[in-house]
Order: C-alpha cells, then sequence, then structure tokens
C-alpha cells in the first residue's frame, strides 16, 4: 500500500513554490572526474579491450605506408609484388573491421553507463523523502533520468577511449623525438604544453556551461511538464499563449546555454591544428638552421616532422575527449545531486518490529506530537535576509525569521482499534498532514506517534506501510489499466478478487462499461473517471491489500446524493473490522463515527462523539450548524 502511496502523493499535493524559479540556483553542480570512474570501472574489460583493439588499429593503420612504400618501390625496380599486395589488403580489411567492432562496443558500452545511470537515479529518486519531491519541481527530475543520462554516453563515443589509445602513439612518438633531437622536443614540448594550458582552462569553462545548459533543459522539461499536465486550467484560464510564451523562454534559456558550450567548444577545437601548425613551423624554422649548422642531419628533421604528426594526432583527440568529458561531468553533476541525497529511510533505527505490538494499545496513538514542514533551506535563508513582507510572501510555512512554521502543535490523541475514527476541522488544520505523518511520509519536530503502542519512527517503514492503508484526497488514480490501479499494492490479486472488490465500492458499472473490463485504460492521473469513481477506485485498491489499518482522505469535491451514498456504502464495506481514519470534509459522513477528533490550526479542541462535541466544542457546534446537522 505505501508503495502505492509514497510516489502519487506528489502528484496529489503538488510543491507549493514548485512553479517558481528557485532564486540563485543557476550555478549547476558540477561532478569531479572521480564520480565518473565508478561508471566506467563499471565496464572495464570491456573498456580494456576497447584499447588493446584501438592499439592493434593504430599499428595496422601505422603498417599501410610503411607497405606501400615497400609496393611502390617493387614497382619501381620491376620486382614481382609477391604477396605484399595480399597483406595490404589484409591489413586494410582488418583495420576497417577493427574501426567498425570498436566503435560498435564504445556505442554499446556508452548505452551501458546510460543504463547504470538511470538505474541508480530511478532507484534513489523514488526512495527520496517526500519534502523532496515538495521543494523540487517534477519536470526537472524527470529530466536527470533523461537528458542528463544521456549526456553521459558522450563520455566514450566521443574520443576519450581514442584518446587512451592513443597515449601510447604519443609516448612513443616523444621517445623518438627525445632519440632524435633532445632540442627540438623541448621547443615542441613548450608549443605543445602552451595548447594543454590553454585548453584545460576552458575545460573548467565548459564543464560549468555544459552543467548549466543541463539545468537549462532541466527547466524547460519542468515547463512542458507543468503545462502538459495543467493543459486543461491552462486552456480554461485562456492561458495557452501566455504558457508557450514561458515555455518558449525556457526553451531560448536552453538554447542559449547550449551557444555558450558551443562558443567555448569552438575555441578548444583548432587549439590541437594551431599547436600543430605552430610546432611545425618552429620545427622548420630551427631544424632547418640546425640543419644548415650541421647538429642534425636532413633525414633526422624528416624523421623529427614525422613523429611531431604522430605526436599531435592524438592530442586532438584528447582535446576533443576534454569536451565530451567535460560535457559529460555537468550533467553527472545533476545525476550525482540526487543520487547523494539519503534515502527517506536512511537514517532509521529499525529497532523495533510491527509483532513487537501490543493488543491491549490504541491502534494508533499521537502523544503531544508537533511539526512543522521543512523550509527550503534558500527560501529560510532569504527569508531571515530580507524585510519580513517580501519573506512572508515568499512562502507560507516559514516563520518571519526563517524559522519554519508548526503546522501541528501538541497533539494528542488515540485511535481505538476495530473503530471509526473521524479527523474534522477547517481547511488547513493540518487533517492531511496528520495522515502523512502517520505514515511517515514526514517526521515530527517533537512527540511520538505510536503504532498498537509502539513508536513507529523505530519501525521498518516498510513493515508500518504494510499495516495502514492510505486513500488520498483528490485524484488517486494513476496512469495505466483499472487492473494496475487495483494491484498497485497487492500484486497477487486475482481476477475474481479484482471484480469482486470493485462491486463492495459499487463500481461494477465501470466495470461493465468497456469490453477490454480490467484491461480498460483510466488515463493520465484517471481522467477517464468521474472524481467520485476515481476515489472509489482508490478505496477499492486499499481494500484489496487488506491492511488492518485503514487512512482515508475524503475527497473535498462536493458529490451529488447518489454518488455520496455510493461513497458511503464504500467506506462502510472498507470500515468492517478495521480500525479506520477517515477524514471529513462532509460532517454526515461522520455523524456516527465511534470518535470524532476536532482540529482547529493544528491543535485538538475536541475529542468525543458528534452528540457529545455538539454539547462541548463550539468550533464543531459552528460546523455542524453549517452543514445543517444540528
Ligand atoms: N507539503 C507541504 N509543505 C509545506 N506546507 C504544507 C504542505 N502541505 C500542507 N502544508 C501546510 O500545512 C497546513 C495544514 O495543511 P493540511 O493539508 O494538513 O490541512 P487540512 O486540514 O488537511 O486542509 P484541507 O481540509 O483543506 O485539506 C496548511 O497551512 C498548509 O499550507
Amino acid at each position: 500500500m505505501s508503495d502505492a502511496a509514497a510516489p502519487s502523493q506528489t502528484s496529489a499535493r503538488p510543491a507549493r513554490r514548485g512553479f517558481g524559479r528557485r532564486p540563485g540556483a543557476d550555478e549547476g553542480p558540477r561532478a569531479s572526474f572521480r564520480q565518473l570512474l565508478p561508471y566506467l570501472t563499471e565496464h572495464k574489460r570491456v573498456l580494456a579491450w576497447v584499447i588493446a583493439l584501438s592499439v592493434l588499429g593504430a599499428a595496422a593503420s601505422l603498417a599501410q605506408p610503411l607497405l606501400v612504400n615497400q609496393v611502390i618501390t617493387r614497382v619501381q625496380h620491376a620486382t614481382p609484388l609477391g604477396w605484399l599486395v595480399w597483406v595490404l589488403v589484409a591489413l586494410v580489411v582488418l583495420a576497417g573491421i577493427i574501426s567498425g567492432y570498436q566503435h560498435y562496443l564504445l556505442q554499446r558500452t556508452g548505452e551501458g553507463v546510460v543504463l547504470s545511470s538511470r538505474r541508480r537515479l530511478v532507484a534513489r529518486m523514488l526512495n527520496l523523502p517526500i519534502a523532496e519531491f515538495d521543494r523540487r519541481r517534477t519536470g526537472d527530475l524527470v529530466s536527470r533520468v533523461g537528458a542528463d543520462s544521456t549526456a553521459l554516453r558522450a563520455v566514450l563515443t566521443q574520443g576519450l577511449i581514442d584518446a587512451i589509445g592513443g597515449a601510447l602513439t604519443f609516448i612513443g612518438a616523444l621517445v623518438g623525438m627525445a632519440i632524435v633531437d633532445p632540442v627540438l622536443l623541448g621547443l615542441t614540448v613548450l608549443v605543445i604544453g602552451l595548447s594543454v594550458v590553454v585548453v584545460v582552462l576552458l575545460s573548467g569553462r565548459i564543464r560549468t556551461a555544459s552543467g548549466k545548459a543541463q539545468k537549462k533543459v532541466g527547466d524547460l522539461t519542468a515547463a512542458v511538464e507543468r503545462a502538459i499536465s495543467s493543459v486543461r486550467t491552462i486552456r480554461a484560464a485562456g492561458a495557452t499563449q501566455r504558457e508557450i510564451a514561458a515555455v518558449d523562454e525556457d526553451a531560448r534559456g536552453a538554447w542559449r546555454m547550449g551557444i555558450q558550450v558551443a562558443r567555448i567548444s569552438a575555441l578548444v577545437v583548432p587549439v590541437a591544428g594551431i599547436a600543430l601548425q605552430v610546432s611545425f613551423l618552429v620545427v622548420l624554422g630551427i631544424g632547418g638552421y640546425r640543419v644548415a649548422s650541421g647538429a642534425i642531419s636532413v633525414a633526422s628533421l624528416v624523421t623529427f616532422i614525422i613523429f611531431l604528426f604522430m605526436l599531435v594526432m592524438p592530442l586532438g583527440n584528447a582535446f576533443g575527449a576534454i569536451t565530451s568529458v567535460n560535457s559529460a561531468l555537468g550533467a553527472l553533476g545533476r545525476i550525482e545531486e540526487i543520487i547523494g541525497l539519503p534515502g527517506e529511510d536512511a537514517h532509521d533505527a529499525r529497532s523495533a518490529s510491527v509483532a513487537d505490538s501490543r493488543a491491549d494499545a490504541p491502534a494508533i496513538a499521537f502523544e503531544s506530537v508537533t511539526f512543522a514542514y521543512p523550509v527550503d533551506p534558500e527560501v529560510s535563508s532569504r527569508a531571515a535576509r530580507e524585510s519580513t513582507d517580501d519573506a512572508g510572501a515568499l512562502v507560507d510555512s516559514a516563520e518571519p525569521n526563517g524559522d519554519p512554521r508548526p503546522v501541528l502543535r501538541d497533539v494528542s490523541f488515540e485511535v481505538p482499534r476495530g473503530k471509526r475514527t473521524a479527523l474534522v476541522g477547517p481547511s488547513g488544520a493540518g487533517k492531511s498532514t496528520t495522515l502523512a505523518l502517520i505514515e511517515r511520509f514526514y517526521d515530527p519536530s517533537s512527540g511520538t506517534i505510536r503504532l498498537g503502542g509502539v513508536d513507529i519512527a523505530a519501525l521498518p517503514r516498510d513493515e508500518l506501510r504494510a499495516q495502514l492503508g492510505y486513500v488520498e484526497q483528490d485524484a488517486p488514480a494513476l496512469a495505466g489499466s483499472l487492473r494496475d490501479n487495483l494491484t498497485l499494492g497487492a500484486p497477487d490479486a486475482t481476477d475474481d478478487e479484482c471484480r469482486r472488490v470493485l462491486e463492495a465500492v459499487n463500481l461494477g458499472e465501470v466495470l461493465a462499461r468497456s469490453p477490454l473490463g480490467l484491461d480498460a485504460p483510466v488515463g493520465e492521473e484517471g481522467v477517464m473517471l468521474s472524481g467520485g469513481e476515481r476515489q472509489r477506485l482508490a478505496i477499492a485498491r486499499a481494500l484489496l491489500a487488506a491492511p488492518p489499518i485503514l487512512l482515508l482522505d475524503e475527497s473535498t469535491s462536493s458529490l451529488d446524493g447518489r454518488n455520496e451514498q455510493l461513497m458511503r456504502e464504500a467506506i462502510d464495506a472498507v470500515a468492517e473490522h478495521r480500525t479506520m481514519i477517515v477524514i471529513a470534509h462532509r460532517l454526515s459522513t461522520v455523524v456516527d463515527s465511534d470518535q470524532i477528533v476536532v482540529l482547529d490550526h493544528g491543535e485538538v479542541v475536541g475529542v468525543g462523539t458528534h452528540s457529545e462535541l455538539v454539547a462541548s466544542v463550539p468550533l464543531y457546534r459552528e460546523l455542524a450548524k453549517h452543514q445543517l446537522l444540528v
């Protein structure tokens, strides 16, 4: 049940500040090369094989000019060519096969890196504390799994491994040059060293710019996600053009950052070429002078120049690799930012088990629970810095001094086993928050919540959530079929059980509506169902998992008489033999509850039956009068 509830919590309660821009958060996170290594070492065998192939390929290619030279000499001297041509053909074919195979292996490994980053990212993302979803934008998170992970592929497919393979040629050329003429080598190293310094200096800027570019893509995805998920509201408000303009602005932001990356890499790409040309001119000039002065022979100078070309080629590859690795590091920074966050159970004690609960203890007990929603650190520090008026407008969950504002204060009440307890109170009193604390979507700032006498903070979360069924307030249906929705918390349920449970919540009619039966799609967020049907489908889902305690956050939307009756019957079906906590927005649903807890401004102002509360709690009497129940 918990698995069902946790992820969909985000859609039920979109982040309060979710759509806004996060001030000062323009600097994307940056990753270091060290963080990339685990992704590469996962494939170290294939990569070693690829490097070996690239050395072999280089040797096959390098041998070709030597053989061509031989062929030409033999033709000039009219000597038979013999096996030479066949060896040459074989080498050309071999070099081609090696390069094709190497390309395939790199692409495949690149996909492997993307896959493992996505797996790690999604595994962590779906385990993050709910508060992280409150403060982050869904689209931005989605973009990390899509665009950012894809960017990692470039590390392998664009030069890094070629550069490593080329390192051998590079070192060989250096050694050869040192033997031929150390003085000329000194000059060459000076020129090439300068180009390396330039590239290394630029590489940091590429990484930063790529990180920002990926962040802009995240902003864009978030804007598109917001526009698509609220498309009905946007159309109805006549705001389509404004939304298009807003998304357009984000798209242009991503484009601008992309251009910036292109500008910096445009500086890097020609550096290797310039280094070659300059060192060629220097070697020719100074080398020519040294030949003239008799310091070296012409043959040595020619050999040195050939080595120079062999030296600069892999250097060009390495510079290309620096660009692609730094771009990937920009994306990796955003991936690692999420992977590095602690999961919701990182600090859990797990020192108790549900088996420790006592039969004589209440099903649930709140003991002096105080709770404040965590405030985004950025907002809290901004609130503390700026004038209180502005800060107040920033976010309503922070006190003017930046401290989080308590939503529940010193709340104590008990939920008896097998009975129906209702939570009532004005909007914003903290009713949904109370259920969220029982599910441990958040932990109290102080006080204790007990399940059968056991502190829920000591229980493994999956054990706790297996005891609870949770029906959220609005639209709690997931895209997919009726069956997908029902079996979310009970994957082994049979079709018969699914059908029975649909009948129990008066949804038999929905089942009969489509020839697809249980396979009938419910649409994105269940749009193909009415509000009342969605809520009853969620109740059916909870019922199928058969948890001993059911938490039901009744829909705020008003239901017509027939739907209300259907809902009441569904709740009665659920309540049988179960402990139930229901948040009631219509008192008529709860007047016959065994116990009613009245919340006001985060405090318990009364606990009792309907008639007791009418007699003793003015707020309840007021609510009842309003709803024509007294
Ligand atoms: N994720 C959140 N982050 C920050 N503040 C929140 C969050 N969810 C709720 N709040 C705040 O907590 C307070 C209590 O909200 P809650 O949803 O628990 O009230 P409620 O009694 O269920 O209201 P309603 O009857 O309207 O559903 C409100 O002031 C609300 O703004």
